[in-house]
């Protein structure tokens, strides 16, 4: 289920992140969201992709979704990025993404499969955000975050891009991300 975790940031590293709020609240999400300027929708991830998709086959799975994103001219550079827990290189791309970083274009992501852990650095604010399939989150250009897949990761998302290079990062050097809990931690427990 969708999570927005949201926390006031300590001034020192050596203090503890404040809880704000926490909401499983599809509207109250959006809403926190959208106040700070991301845009977060629900879409249905309506395709059942065999385990052997390859990216053509994911995209052309989720060409009207594709179409609708990239209408009027932007992002017209998508890709695919499906993890498995059995991913050769998970924990390379997990740490990856783990740093700090932003881009020079707007982070656009439609979550189809699984979960994963957005974290946004909003000045003295930080969001956490679980998505989950069915998630369409644009995160603005410039926005410093990181993400979590989880060292079993699992999911599968759909990246829009306006640079025809596809996923270019610039990291800030800072370890905010050892400050806040990581997926699995916010996700529920197996019963
Ligand atoms: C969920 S898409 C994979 C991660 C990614 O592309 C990114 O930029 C994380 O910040
Ligand atoms: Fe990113
Ligand atoms: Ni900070």
């Amino acid at each position: 289920m969708t999570l927005l975790a949201i926390y006031r940031h300590p001034a020192t590293p050596a203090a503890e992140p404040q809880p704000v709020l926490r909401s499983h609240d599809g509207p109250t999400i959006g809403a926190e969201l959208g106040r700070r300027g991301i845009r977060f929708e629900r879409w249905p991830a309506r395709a059942s992709l065999p385990a052997a998709a390859d990216q053509a086959r994911i995209l052309a799975a989720y060409a009207p979704e594709v179409a609708q994103v990239q209408a009027g001219g932007s992002y017209p550079t998508v890709d695919a990025i499906r993890l498995t827990p059995d991913h050769p290189e998970r924990q390379a791309l997990r740490q990856k993404f783990l740093a700090e970083h932003t881009h020079s274009e707007d982070e656009v992501r439609f979550f189809v499969e699984g979960c994963g852990l957005f974290c946004l650095h909003l000045g003295q604010e930080v969001l956490q955000v679980v998505c989950e399939a069915g998630d369409w989150i644009a995160v603005p250009a410039g926005t410093p975050h990181w993400f979590d897949m989880g060292p079993e990761p699992r999911f599968c998302a759909l990246r829009f891009f306006d640079n025809p290079d596809g996923w270019v990062a610039t990291f800030t050097g800072d370890a905010i991300a050892a400050q806040y809990p990581l997926l699995d931690a916010l996700l529920p427990t197996p019963t």
